[in-house]
Protein backbone atom coordinates (compact mmCIF):
# COMPACT_ATOMS: atom_id res chain seq x y z
CA UNK A 1 0.00 0.00 0.00
CA UNK A 2 1.56 3.22 -1.13
CA UNK A 3 1.08 6.22 1.34
CA UNK A 4 0.80 10.15 -0.11
CA UNK A 5 3.80 12.29 0.88
CA UNK A 6 3.21 15.98 0.47
CA UNK A 7 5.96 18.79 -0.17
CA UNK A 8 6.87 22.51 0.68
CA UNK A 9 5.13 23.33 -3.21
CA UNK A 10 2.12 21.61 -2.04
CA UNK A 11 1.21 23.39 1.30
CA UNK A 12 -0.41 27.07 1.22
CA UNK A 13 1.85 28.51 4.40
CA UNK A 14 -0.81 31.28 4.19
CA UNK A 15 -3.81 28.75 5.45
CA UNK A 16 -1.52 28.94 9.04
CA UNK A 17 -0.62 32.61 8.55
CA UNK A 18 -4.12 33.75 8.67
CA UNK A 19 -4.90 32.01 12.28
CA UNK A 20 -4.05 32.22 15.67
CA UNK A 21 -2.20 29.41 17.30
CA UNK A 22 -2.49 28.39 20.63
CA UNK A 23 0.71 25.94 21.41
CA UNK A 24 -0.39 24.63 24.74
CA UNK A 25 2.87 23.11 26.64
CA UNK A 26 6.22 24.28 25.68
CA UNK A 27 8.65 21.15 25.84
CA UNK A 28 10.53 18.73 23.57
CA UNK A 29 7.52 19.06 20.92
CA UNK A 30 5.81 22.73 22.32
CA UNK A 31 8.94 24.68 22.03
CA UNK A 32 10.00 23.79 18.59
CA UNK A 33 6.60 23.97 17.05
CA UNK A 34 6.05 27.69 18.73
CA UNK A 35 9.55 28.92 17.86
CA UNK A 36 9.48 27.61 14.05
CA UNK A 37 5.84 29.04 13.34
CA UNK A 38 6.55 32.11 14.66
CA UNK A 39 9.83 32.11 12.31
CA UNK A 40 7.60 31.60 9.65
CA UNK A 41 5.34 34.49 10.33
CA UNK A 42 3.06 32.66 12.01
CA UNK A 43 0.77 34.51 15.48
CA UNK A 44 1.57 32.45 17.59
CA UNK A 45 0.74 32.10 22.02
CA UNK A 46 1.82 29.75 24.28
CA UNK A 47 -0.46 28.19 26.98
CA UNK A 48 1.14 26.96 30.05
CA UNK A 49 -0.56 26.83 33.74
CA UNK A 50 0.77 29.66 36.17
CA UNK A 51 2.75 27.43 38.20
CA UNK A 52 4.88 25.70 35.10
CA UNK A 53 8.76 25.60 34.62
CA UNK A 54 8.57 26.41 31.42
CA UNK A 55 7.03 29.58 31.09
CA UNK A 56 10.55 31.04 31.99
CA UNK A 57 11.57 29.50 28.66
CA UNK A 58 9.15 30.64 26.34
CA UNK A 59 9.25 34.12 27.79
CA UNK A 60 13.13 34.52 27.29
CA UNK A 61 12.68 33.54 23.71
CA UNK A 62 10.04 36.36 23.57
CA UNK A 63 6.97 34.46 22.97
CA UNK A 64 3.31 35.96 25.04
CA UNK A 65 2.53 33.15 27.12
CA UNK A 66 -1.25 33.15 28.73
CA UNK A 67 -2.79 30.10 30.66
CA UNK A 68 -4.06 27.49 28.83
CA UNK A 69 -7.74 28.67 29.20
CA UNK A 70 -6.91 32.10 27.88
CA UNK A 71 -4.25 30.85 25.15
CA UNK A 72 -7.21 28.48 23.62
CA UNK A 73 -9.90 31.18 24.04
CA UNK A 74 -7.42 33.58 22.03
CA UNK A 75 -6.99 31.07 19.25
CA UNK A 76 -8.24 29.30 16.05
CA UNK A 77 -6.05 26.79 15.99
CA UNK A 78 -5.44 24.63 19.69
CA UNK A 79 -2.43 22.87 19.42
CA UNK A 80 -1.67 20.66 22.41
CA UNK A 81 1.33 19.63 23.32
CA UNK A 82 0.96 18.40 26.76
CA UNK A 83 2.16 15.27 28.22
CA UNK A 84 -0.38 12.62 26.56
CA UNK A 85 -1.66 11.65 30.40
CA UNK A 86 -2.23 15.46 31.05
CA UNK A 87 -4.38 16.18 27.66
CA UNK A 88 -7.97 14.84 29.33
CA UNK A 89 -8.35 17.26 31.83
CA UNK A 90 -6.19 20.48 30.19
CA UNK A 91 -8.69 19.89 27.57
CA UNK A 92 -12.01 19.57 29.79
CA UNK A 93 -11.20 22.11 32.51
CA UNK A 94 -9.46 24.94 29.97
CA UNK A 95 -9.65 23.79 26.27
CA UNK A 96 -13.11 22.52 26.33
CA UNK A 97 -15.11 25.91 27.07
CA UNK A 98 -13.39 27.62 24.91
CA UNK A 99 -13.84 25.86 21.59
CA UNK A 100 -16.32 27.33 19.14
CA UNK A 101 -17.70 26.11 15.74
CA UNK A 102 -14.69 27.12 13.02
CA UNK A 103 -12.14 26.63 15.32
CA UNK A 104 -9.20 23.48 15.06
CA UNK A 105 -7.90 21.28 17.70
CA UNK A 106 -4.47 19.95 17.02
CA UNK A 107 -2.44 16.86 18.19
CA UNK A 108 1.09 15.97 17.92
CA UNK A 109 0.20 12.16 18.59
CA UNK A 110 -3.23 10.66 18.38
CA UNK A 111 -3.11 9.01 22.03
CA UNK A 112 -6.17 10.83 23.52
CA UNK A 113 -8.48 10.70 20.47
CA UNK A 114 -7.86 7.27 19.63
CA UNK A 115 -8.86 5.99 22.42
CA UNK A 116 -11.75 8.10 23.32
CA UNK A 117 -10.11 10.60 26.06
CA UNK A 118 -11.00 13.31 24.48
CA UNK A 119 -14.28 13.77 22.47
CA UNK A 120 -14.01 17.06 20.55
CA UNK A 121 -17.34 18.69 19.46
CA UNK A 122 -18.43 18.09 16.24
CA UNK A 123 -18.62 21.36 14.92
CA UNK A 124 -14.25 21.96 15.29
CA UNK A 125 -11.95 20.64 13.20
CA UNK A 126 -9.80 17.52 14.55
CA UNK A 127 -6.39 17.19 13.09
CA UNK A 128 -2.41 15.84 13.85
CA UNK A 129 0.73 17.12 12.94
CA UNK A 130 3.26 14.80 14.29
CA UNK A 131 7.03 14.71 13.69
CA UNK A 132 8.79 11.38 13.32
CA UNK A 133 11.35 12.83 15.55
CA UNK A 134 12.29 14.43 18.96
CA UNK A 135 11.12 17.87 18.98
CA UNK A 136 14.77 19.38 19.64
CA UNK A 137 16.10 17.68 16.56
CA UNK A 138 12.80 19.43 14.59
CA UNK A 139 13.62 22.94 15.62
CA UNK A 140 17.72 21.92 14.68
CA UNK A 141 16.56 21.01 11.10
CA UNK A 142 13.95 23.55 10.96
CA UNK A 143 16.74 26.17 11.76
CA UNK A 144 19.04 24.50 9.35
CA UNK A 145 16.70 24.76 6.61
CA UNK A 146 15.56 21.80 6.72
CA UNK A 147 12.86 19.57 8.11
CA UNK A 148 11.82 16.02 10.29
CA UNK A 149 9.05 14.30 8.19
CA UNK A 150 5.64 14.71 9.78
CA UNK A 151 2.88 12.20 9.68
CA UNK A 152 -0.22 14.39 8.82
CA UNK A 153 -3.68 13.18 10.21
CA UNK A 154 -7.42 14.58 10.00
CA UNK A 155 -9.99 12.93 12.42
CA UNK A 156 -13.16 15.59 12.40
CA UNK A 157 -13.15 18.11 8.83
CA UNK A 158 -16.33 20.45 9.60
CA UNK A 159 -15.09 23.10 7.98
CA UNK A 160 -13.88 20.72 4.68
CA UNK A 161 -10.22 22.45 5.04
CA UNK A 162 -9.07 20.20 7.93
CA UNK A 163 -6.21 18.60 5.72
CA UNK A 164 -4.79 21.94 4.22
CA UNK A 165 -4.56 23.59 7.43
CA UNK A 166 -2.32 20.88 8.75
CA UNK A 167 -0.22 20.99 5.32
CA UNK A 168 0.30 24.34 6.57
CA UNK A 169 1.03 23.63 10.33
CA UNK A 170 3.33 21.40 9.19
CA UNK A 171 5.12 23.45 6.44
CA UNK A 172 5.33 26.03 9.31
CA UNK A 173 7.46 23.74 11.13
CA UNK A 174 9.54 22.42 8.46
CA UNK A 175 7.96 19.20 8.11
CA UNK A 176 6.93 19.55 4.70
CA UNK A 177 10.44 20.46 3.55
CA UNK A 178 11.30 16.55 4.32
CA UNK A 179 7.85 15.51 3.59
CA UNK A 180 4.48 14.89 5.36
CA UNK A 181 2.52 11.81 5.01
CA UNK A 182 -0.77 11.52 5.45
CA UNK A 183 -2.10 8.90 7.83
CA UNK A 184 -4.71 8.48 10.51
CA UNK A 185 -5.19 8.82 14.03
CA UNK A 186 -5.44 5.28 14.44
CA UNK A 187 -2.53 4.48 12.41
CA UNK A 188 0.00 7.08 14.33
CA UNK A 189 -1.21 6.17 17.22
CA UNK A 190 -0.79 2.28 17.15
CA UNK A 191 2.02 2.14 15.27
CA UNK A 192 4.39 4.90 17.59
CA UNK A 193 2.95 3.11 20.51
CA UNK A 194 4.07 -0.15 19.10
CA UNK A 195 7.50 1.42 18.04
CA UNK A 196 8.50 2.39 21.09
CA UNK A 197 7.35 -0.16 23.19
CA UNK A 198 8.84 -3.18 21.45
CA UNK A 199 11.47 -1.87 19.55
CA UNK A 200 12.87 2.15 20.04
CA UNK A 201 12.79 2.47 23.36
CA UNK A 202 12.20 -0.90 25.25
CA UNK A 203 13.03 -3.70 22.95
CA UNK A 204 16.19 -1.44 22.35
CA UNK A 205 17.21 -0.99 26.09
CA UNK A 206 16.05 -4.61 27.42
CA UNK A 207 18.79 -5.65 24.60
CA UNK A 208 21.56 -3.41 25.84
CA UNK A 209 20.85 -4.20 28.94
CA UNK A 210 20.42 -8.14 28.91
CA UNK A 211 24.20 -8.64 26.77
CA UNK A 212 25.97 -5.98 29.42
CA UNK A 213 24.64 -8.33 32.14
CA UNK A 214 25.12 -11.70 30.07
CA UNK A 215 28.72 -10.56 29.98
CA UNK A 216 29.87 -8.86 33.10
CA UNK A 217 28.06 -12.23 34.83
CA UNK A 218 30.17 -14.31 32.71
CA UNK A 219 33.25 -12.40 34.49
CA UNK A 220 34.00 -9.75 31.47
CA UNK A 221 34.58 -6.29 32.28
CA UNK A 222 32.11 -4.04 32.79
CA UNK A 223 33.64 -1.05 30.74
CA UNK A 224 34.63 -3.63 27.53
CA UNK A 225 30.97 -4.73 28.14
CA UNK A 226 29.52 -1.55 28.23
CA UNK A 227 31.72 -0.86 24.46
CA UNK A 228 30.35 -3.96 23.33
CA UNK A 229 26.32 -3.07 24.38
CA UNK A 230 25.82 0.05 24.62
CA UNK A 231 28.14 2.35 23.03
CA UNK A 232 28.83 0.87 19.55
CA UNK A 233 24.87 0.81 19.01
CA UNK A 234 25.02 4.09 17.70
CA UNK A 235 27.42 3.45 15.14
CA UNK A 236 25.62 0.81 13.95
CA UNK A 237 22.10 2.15 14.06
CA UNK A 238 23.95 5.41 12.42
CA UNK A 239 24.91 3.08 9.47
CA UNK A 240 21.71 1.62 9.49
CA UNK A 241 20.02 5.11 9.53
CA UNK A 242 22.37 5.88 6.45
CA UNK A 243 21.82 2.86 4.36
CA UNK A 244 19.29 0.40 6.06
CA UNK A 245 20.31 -2.75 7.37
CA UNK A 246 22.25 -3.86 4.26
CA UNK A 247 24.77 -0.52 4.11
CA UNK A 248 25.33 -1.78 8.10
CA UNK A 249 26.08 -5.11 6.97
CA UNK A 250 28.52 -3.82 4.22
CA UNK A 251 30.71 -2.05 6.59
CA UNK A 252 30.92 -4.27 9.46
CA UNK A 253 33.71 -7.74 8.63
CA UNK A 254 32.59 -10.74 6.81
CA UNK A 255 32.55 -12.24 10.60
CA UNK A 256 30.39 -9.64 12.49
CA UNK A 257 28.25 -10.26 9.05
CA UNK A 258 28.04 -13.91 9.56
CA UNK A 259 27.55 -13.76 13.68
CA UNK A 260 24.58 -11.13 12.72
CA UNK A 261 23.02 -13.63 10.60
CA UNK A 262 23.15 -16.30 11.78
CA UNK A 263 22.99 -15.43 15.63
CA UNK A 264 20.30 -12.45 15.18
CA UNK A 265 17.61 -14.38 14.48
CA UNK A 266 17.94 -16.89 17.64
CA UNK A 267 18.35 -13.98 19.55
CA UNK A 268 15.16 -12.13 18.02
CA UNK A 269 13.35 -15.58 17.69
CA UNK A 270 9.85 -16.32 17.06
CA UNK A 271 9.07 -16.17 20.84
CA UNK A 272 9.68 -12.42 20.90
CA UNK A 273 7.89 -12.21 17.65
CA UNK A 274 4.87 -13.63 19.25
CA UNK A 275 5.13 -11.38 22.32
CA UNK A 276 5.56 -8.65 20.06
CA UNK A 277 2.12 -9.58 18.48
CA UNK A 278 0.63 -9.76 21.96
CA UNK A 279 2.12 -6.10 22.81
CA UNK A 280 0.52 -4.85 19.52
CA UNK A 281 -2.94 -6.25 20.23
CA UNK A 282 -2.50 -4.56 23.89
CA UNK A 283 -2.15 -1.57 21.75
CA UNK A 284 -5.51 -2.49 19.28
CA UNK A 285 -7.14 -3.54 22.44
CA UNK A 286 -6.76 -0.26 23.92
CA UNK A 287 -5.66 -2.65 26.93
CA UNK A 288 -2.10 -0.08 26.93
CA UNK A 289 -3.73 3.25 27.15
CA UNK A 290 -6.12 1.61 29.93
CA UNK A 291 -3.41 0.46 31.74
CA UNK A 292 -0.99 3.65 31.61
CA UNK A 293 -3.93 5.94 32.36
CA UNK A 294 -5.13 3.94 35.27
CA UNK A 295 -0.91 3.34 36.36
CA UNK A 296 -1.07 7.45 36.07
CA UNK A 297 -4.35 8.25 37.71
CA UNK A 298 -3.34 5.52 41.13
CA UNK A 299 0.23 8.10 41.63
CA UNK A 300 2.20 6.20 39.01
CA UNK A 301 4.19 3.53 41.44
CA UNK A 302 4.99 1.37 38.88
CA UNK A 303 6.71 4.19 36.58
CA UNK A 304 7.89 5.26 39.39
CA UNK A 305 10.16 2.07 40.99
CA UNK A 306 10.99 0.91 37.16
CA UNK A 307 12.24 3.71 36.41
CA UNK A 308 13.95 3.97 39.85
CA UNK A 309 15.45 0.46 38.99
CA UNK A 310 16.86 1.56 35.86
CA UNK A 311 18.92 4.37 37.20
CA UNK A 312 20.59 2.17 39.11
CA UNK A 313 21.17 -0.73 36.67
CA UNK A 314 24.94 -1.47 37.00
CA UNK A 315 25.34 -0.26 33.25
CA UNK A 316 24.16 3.07 34.56
CA UNK A 317 27.42 3.62 36.86
CA UNK A 318 29.78 1.99 34.44
CA UNK A 319 28.44 4.13 31.48
CA UNK A 320 28.42 7.50 33.60
CA UNK A 321 32.46 6.73 34.13
CA UNK A 322 33.34 5.93 30.36
CA UNK A 323 31.36 9.01 29.15
CA UNK A 324 33.56 11.26 31.50
CA UNK A 325 36.35 9.98 29.29
CA UNK A 326 34.85 10.97 25.96
CA UNK A 327 34.89 14.13 25.96
CA UNK A 328 32.73 14.55 22.89
CA UNK A 329 30.08 12.22 23.66
CA UNK A 330 27.91 15.03 24.59
CA UNK A 331 28.48 17.41 22.21
CA UNK A 332 27.43 16.92 18.01
CA UNK A 333 30.83 16.33 16.24
CA UNK A 334 30.29 18.93 13.85
CA UNK A 335 30.81 21.66 16.49
CA UNK A 336 34.38 20.86 15.71
CA UNK A 337 34.19 20.41 11.74
N1 LIG B 1 9.02 14.05 22.79
C1 LIG B 1 8.88 14.02 21.46
O1 LIG B 1 9.81 14.34 20.73
C2 LIG B 1 7.59 13.62 20.81
C3 LIG B 1 6.39 13.89 21.44
N2 LIG B 1 5.22 13.73 20.76
C4 LIG B 1 3.96 14.08 21.41
O2 LIG B 1 3.98 15.49 21.70
C5 LIG B 1 3.23 15.76 22.87
C6 LIG B 1 4.09 16.51 23.88
O3 LIG B 1 5.13 15.65 24.30
P1 LIG B 1 6.56 16.23 24.75
O4 LIG B 1 6.95 17.38 23.89
O5 LIG B 1 7.46 15.02 24.85
O6 LIG B 1 6.22 16.77 26.22
P2 LIG B 1 7.23 17.32 27.32
O7 LIG B 1 7.09 16.44 28.52
O8 LIG B 1 8.60 17.52 26.75
O9 LIG B 1 6.64 18.77 27.64
C7 LIG B 1 5.36 18.95 28.12
C8 LIG B 1 5.07 20.44 28.25
O10 LIG B 1 3.72 20.59 28.66
C9 LIG B 1 3.67 21.36 29.86
N3 LIG B 1 2.55 20.92 30.65
C10 LIG B 1 2.50 19.95 31.60
N4 LIG B 1 1.26 19.85 32.07
C11 LIG B 1 0.53 20.79 31.41
C12 LIG B 1 -0.83 21.20 31.49
N5 LIG B 1 -1.70 20.61 32.32
N6 LIG B 1 -1.23 22.21 30.69
C13 LIG B 1 -0.39 22.81 29.83
N7 LIG B 1 0.91 22.47 29.72
C14 LIG B 1 1.34 21.47 30.52
C15 LIG B 1 5.02 21.13 30.50
O11 LIG B 1 5.29 22.18 31.42
P3 LIG B 1 6.24 21.98 32.73
O12 LIG B 1 7.62 22.38 32.27
O13 LIG B 1 5.69 22.91 33.74
O14 LIG B 1 6.15 20.53 33.12
C16 LIG B 1 5.92 21.16 29.28
O15 LIG B 1 6.15 22.47 28.86
C17 LIG B 1 2.72 14.41 23.37
O16 LIG B 1 1.45 14.20 22.82
C18 LIG B 1 3.74 13.42 22.77
O17 LIG B 1 3.25 12.10 22.60
C19 LIG B 1 5.17 13.34 19.45
C20 LIG B 1 6.33 13.06 18.78
C21 LIG B 1 7.62 13.08 19.45
C1 LIG C 1 10.20 7.12 20.28
C2 LIG C 1 9.53 7.91 21.34
C3 LIG C 1 8.45 8.88 20.83
O1 LIG C 1 7.41 8.14 20.20
C4 LIG C 1 9.08 9.82 19.82
C5 LIG C 1 10.20 10.72 20.20
O2 LIG C 1 8.70 9.77 18.66
C6 LIG C 1 7.88 9.63 22.04
O3 LIG C 1 6.69 9.40 22.36
O4 LIG C 1 8.62 10.40 22.67
MG1 LIG D 1 7.24 8.53 18.18
MG1 LIG E 1 5.50 8.29 21.16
Amino acid sequence: MSVEVFYDDDADLGLIQAKKVAVIGYGSQGHAHALSLRDSGVDVVIGLPAGSKSRPKAEEQGLRVLTPAEAAAEADVIMILAPDTAQRSLYTDAIAPNLAPGKALFFGHGFNIRYDLIKPPADVDVAMVAPKGPGHLVRRQYVDGKGVPCLVAVEQDPSGTAFQLALSYAKGIGGTRAGAIKTTFTEETETDLFGEQAVLCGGAAALVQTGFEVLTEAGYAPEVAYFECLHELKLIVDLMYEGGIARMRYSVSDTAEYGDLSRGPRVIDGRVKEEMRKILGEIQSGEFAREWVAEDEAGRPNFAKWRAEGAVHPIEETGQKLRNMMSWVDRPITETA
